[in-house]
Parts: C-alpha cells; sequence; structure tokens
C-alpha cells in the first residue's frame, strides 16, 4: 500500500513542480503536466509530460555517470500512487544558490547580454554574432535563482567566487561544461541540438558536490533540431513551438502583450506537443516511453 502525498510535508512550489519533505533526509521531487509559455503558467495541462521529464532526468542522470540526489529508483514504495511515474525520491541536499548555466549557443537573455555589452557574465564573444549563433566553446553563465515569475538574473564568475570561493566556483564551472559538452554530443548524434540548459547542485552532508534538480529537460534546456537549425533567427523550440505559436495566432484571440492570461488550448494543439515530449524522450533516450512507469494519461 503506497503512502499519499498528504503523508507527506509540501516545502516548495516552481512553475510546474512541487517538491515535498518525507523524513527530513530525503525530499519527494514531483513533475507536473503543466506547460508554461511566455512566462504564463497554462490552464491546459499536457498529459504525460510530467513522466516523459522524469523519465528524462532518470536516463541523464544514469547516463552521466556523476554524483546525483537521486535517492531511490522510480518506483520506490514510498511514491504515491497518484504521481507515480512524475516524481522521484531525493537526498535532501544543501543547494548552492546559483544557477549554473552552460551555453552552447546564443540565445535568450545571454542575446541580450551580448547585444548590449558584447560580453555574456562577464565573458567577452567574439563580434558579429546574433540570434543562435554557435559559439566556439561553450561559456558558463551563471545566475541567481529568481522568485517565481521573476527572471533570473545573468551574473558574472567573479560573483560567483566571491559568494562561494574560488575552489567551489571553478568546481560548478568545469562539472557543468563537461556535463554540457557530454549531453549535447549526445543529443546531436541524435538530431537534437542541446543550445543551453541549467543545473543545479548541492552539497552533502560529506561535503560532496552533487548535481541536483532536473537535468536536461526540455523544461531547464532549450532544444532544437539539428535539422532545421538556421543561425540568425529565433529557432523554434522542439517542445513548445505548437503552443507558441498557437498562443500568437489570431485563433487564440490572445494579446501577449496584455496581462491577459493565455486561453485553454485546443486540443489538437495539447496532442501535437504530448507527442513531441515523447519524441524528445525516446530520440534521446533510444528507450520507449511505453516502458516507463505510472498510468498513461
Ligand atoms: N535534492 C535537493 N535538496 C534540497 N533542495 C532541493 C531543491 C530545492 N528547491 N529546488 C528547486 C525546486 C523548487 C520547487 C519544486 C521543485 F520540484 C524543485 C530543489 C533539492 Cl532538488
Amino acid at each position: 500500500m503506497r503512502p499519499t502525498l498528504a503523508d507527506y510535508t509540501h516545502i516548495a512550489s516552481g512553475k510546474v513542480r512541487d517538491l515535498y519533505d518525507i523524513d527530513g533526509e530525503s525530499l519527494l521531487m514531483v513533475v507536473s503536466d503543466r506547460i508554461s509559455a511566455y512566462d504564463h503558467v497554462l490552464e491546459t495541462p499536457i498529459p504525460d509530460k510530467g513522466r516523459v521529464l522524469t523519465a528524462m532526468s532518470v536516463f541523464f542522470f544514469n547516463e552521466l555517470g556523476v554524483p546525483n540526489h537521486l535517492a531511490a529508483a522510480a518506483d520506490d514504495s514510498r511514491i504515491p500512487e497518484e504521481v507515480l511515474g512524475r516524481a522521484l525520491i531525493v537526498k535532501k541536499l544543501t543547494m548552492i544558490p546559483f544557477e549554473c548555466v552552460a551555453r552552447g549557443y546564443l540565445s535568450g537573455s545571454a542575446l541580450k547580454d551580448y547585444q548590449a555589452t558584447g560580453s555574456v557574465c562577464g565573458v567577452t564573444l567574439p563580434e558579429g554574432l546574433g540570434e543562435a549563433s554557435r559559439l566556439e566553446e561553450a561559456i558558463f553563465t551563471p545566475a541567481t535563482k529568481a522568485a517565481i515569475g521573476e527572471h533570473d538574473e545573468n551574473i558574472t564568475f567573479e560573483a560567483v567566487t566571491e559568494k562561494l570561493g574560488a575552489d567551489l566556483a571553478y568546481r560548478l564551472r568545469t562539472e557543468t561544461l563537461d556535463i554540457y559538452l557530454r549531453a549535447s554530443t549526445l543529443t546531436e548524434a541524435r538530431g537534437l541540438i542541446l543550445a543551453d540548459t541549467k543545473f543545479e547542485f548541492g552539497m552533502d552532508s560529506g561535503n560532496n558536490l552533487i548535481l541536483a534538480d532536473e537535468v536536461l529537460t526540455p523544461d531547464s534546456s532549450r532544444f532544437w533540431t539539428v535539422e532545421d537549425y538556421e543561425p540568425g533567427k529565433v529557432q523554434p523550440s522542439f517542445d513548445k513551438q505548437f503552443v507558441r505559436d498557437w498562443l500568437t495566432s489570431p485563433e487564440s484571440g490572445w494579446d501577449r502583450d496584455s496581462d491577459s492570461p493565455p486561453p485553454p488550448l485546443p486540443d489538437d494543439v495539447v496532442d501535437a506537443t504530448r507527442k513531441r515530449y515523447i519524441e524528445a524522450y525516446e530520440r534521446i533516450s533510444g528507450l520507449s516511453f511505453d516502458e516507463w512507469l505510472g498510468e498513461s494519461a
């Protein structure tokens, strides 16, 4: 007989995820089927999104072979039935208060910083770069963790050093770039560009650096297709483009610049998006999503 979520203490919520305390040492990280777009959490869930993103994190935690916070199998008996397949038991860590972002391509806030200053997080880049330019070498672009609804703020490596000391700052940069390089090599061989990704690290009681949170999911990363890659313009998001296109089409009746919440998504957009998440997982992992535990929504 599995426990229920009510047996656990809710301790944090992100836009699409929730964190519970199990016993003071282990946490339950629950991924919902919610999807966000244009800084709004949409009212229409994407069935199985939580399970696919959980399966992706587990695949990469196993693939990368670096110390991580997974503390039990994905079918551990402490995981409630209602979240089986989209929840993981993780070791409670002392989290490092910075988002560790690796970028192999210039996009989003990094592109804005580059266009304003010629650099990103204090790293000067070559002239003449634009939207989605591939960088000769991936860069470490740390950021402060913003509250829900706010944007993370890019900071310099020196600022991280000031806060954490040089040793830990160097280790974070090295780990972040090493993992990005290995993951992006793997995904690109399967036709998907990992343009950038965000890691979170924590320290365990033995003062070891542990890879935590979600890893290399479409919520923590930008995925583009190799096939459609064309620098100089905003690349279509592998997983969210159907949602973005519909929300900005006349059919939705929504004005992105207004404060009004986005309307519910039509079934065909939901279904196409669900299929994209499953496609990303199956192409990257080489596994069938049908084999992943939990009930398909
Ligand atoms: N292993 C860990 N130990 C201690 N704390 C965390 C931790 C705290 N915050 N977050 C991000 C977050 C916020 C909201 C919902 C989420 F599912 C995740 C992760 C972790 Cl992963």
